[in-house]
């Protein structure tokens, strides 16, 4: 196709452009853009002379195949480089033959097999623990509930470690750096991080606290000598093969795997029970199925329970936790029809593209019928329409990890209890990753 517009400019102000738009309401800006100026916008960022531009892709071919060619659209983005200061170059951040080196490495953790036999387990096994101890208490926060549970699956499973007394730690660093994240992305020339400001420094503590975190798990499983068996450590620690990984490079992906492993999972959870909480009928139509089960929920169980993966879905679907991924384009391009320049800063939105209304009708609107057979949503754009965990070789490698963890702890809670909520919507935050940006109250009626 010969590219034959070039991309609608976003208004913004006359010297700072979108700059305090993006800032303050990066989502809505985005949404808004996307809704009435089309599926690539440019925003300029910053005063002239120091301006930057940002495209926004968010229609289902455009962010497919952005998200989908690492040659052409590259992880070389000021987000990025923010996220490397912070993660290093674990799996999410390299590219080309690291990347490719460091995947082929981490496969083997994530088969079918492993997931639906031993992962599976300890998933159901957690949340069960969960709904124990939820008996006797009325109302809980459940983004607080579902942050615990997530991140001691993925301490068991993967790290074969406790990671529950870090947890505070990792929460407390970990929403500072996310928002600080997107507002430095945002901004045409952020302060360099080697400049001493207060908030700098409050930045470098935080990436100490997440490195101490790390390192501690990896002396604890060398003190143990305990190899691990099959987990994602144990691999790592054993460095098997030709491929192997260097120190930093184990130290990058244990913390890439413990943070990426289960805060995304948890947002997910956590807007789904509260989108459960609000829509009762929902809840009754999952239970139906549940009761057809002849015990607690196994993996083998999920292809009887298509409510509850409609329901992870659609909370996927309006919640995306990577609400963008950026790339910079290393070559002039054509994106749905619109020329972009080389070395230009692209972010894909998942977030707005699964809100558009020609795709998906009352797009705002929690409705998990639309992931039911015969719905006929999405209206176009068939898979492209729905891209959570992002599209091609770079798409998440715990998808599949994911969707399984959050369908089964779903199950398992829904069985043990109704839910209900006074809250009208979730209030969201999006830094790095798009979360609940306020405790979610929740309440709890306990079943027969
Ligand atoms: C609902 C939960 C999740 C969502 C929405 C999600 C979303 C995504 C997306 C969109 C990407 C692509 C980022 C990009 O290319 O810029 C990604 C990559 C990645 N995710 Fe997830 N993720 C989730 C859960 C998980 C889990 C459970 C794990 C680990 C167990 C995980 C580990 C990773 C890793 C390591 C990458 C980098 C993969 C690569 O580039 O090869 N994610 N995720």
């Amino acid at each position: 196709m010969t590219a034959t517009r070039t991309p609608v400019r976003a208004g913004g102000l006359p010297v700072i452009g979108s700059t305090l738009d993006l800032r303050r309401d990066y989502l809505g800006t985005i949404l808004r853009a996307s809704r009435e100026l089309g599926p690539v916008v440019r925003f300029d960022v910053g005063v002239p002379g120091l301006r930057m531009a940002l495209y926004s892709i968010t229609g289902p071919e455009g962010c497919e195949r952005v998200m989908s060619d690492p040659v052409a659209y590259r992880k070389e983005t000021r987000s990025y480089d923010e996220v490397r200061l912070t993660l290093g170059n674990g799996l999410l951040t390299s590219q080309d033959e690291d990347w490719l080196r460091q995947r082929r490495y981490v496969a083997p953790v994530f088969t079918r097999r492993r997931m639906t036999t031993s992962y599976a387990a300890v998933m159901v096994e957690e949340a069960s623990a969960v709904a124990r101890r939820w008996a006797g208490r009325g109302t809980v926060d459940v983004h607080a509930e579902m942050t615990r549970l997530t991140a001691r699956v993925v301490g068991r499973v993967l790290l074969g470690s406790d990671v529950e007394a870090a947890l505070p730690r990792i929460m407390e660093t970990f929403a500072p750096l996310s928002t600080r994240l997107l507002r430095r992305a945002v901004s045409p020339r952020p302060i360099p991080p080697w400049l001493p400001t207060p908030a700098n420094r409050e930045f470098h503590r935080h990436n100490q606290v997440l490195r101490e975190i790390v390192d501690d798990l990896v002396a604890a499983r060398r003190r143990t000598g305990d190899d691990g068996g099959e987990d994602l450590l144990g691999l790592l620690l054993r460095g098997e093969g030709e491929e192997r990984l260097t120190d930093a490079e184990v130290v990058d992906q244990v913390l890439v795997f413990l943070l990426a492993g289960h805060e995304t999972t948890a947002s997910t959870l956590a807007c789904a029970l509260v989108e459960l909480a609000r829509a009762p009928q929902w809840q009754e139509a999952a239970r139906a199925e549940l009761a057809e089960l002849p015990g607690p929920p196994t993996a083998a169980d999920l292809p009887r329970l298509p409510t509850v993966d409609a329901v992870v879905r659609e909370a996927l679907r309006l919640y995306p936790a990577a609400h963008s991924v950026a790339r910079l384009s290393s070559v002039a391009t054509e994106v749905d029809g619109y020329a972009l320049p080389a070395r230009a800063n692209l972010v894909t939105s998942p977030w707005a593209l699964h809100r558009r209304a020609e795709l998906w009708p009352d797009p705002d609107r929690f409705d998990p019928g639309r992931f039911r057979p015969g719905s006929g949503q999405p209206l176009q754009g068939g898979k492209q329409a729905w891209l959570p965990f992002s599209a091609g070789p770079r798409a998440c490698i715990g998808a599949q990890f994911a969707m399984l963890e959050a369908s089964l702890v779903l199950a398992v809670l829904l069985g043990a209890y109704e839910l209900r909520t006074a809250l009208p919507g979730i209030p969201l935050e999006a830094g790095i990753t798009l979360r609940p940006a306020a405790p979610l109250p929740v309440q709890l009626v306990p079943r027969g």
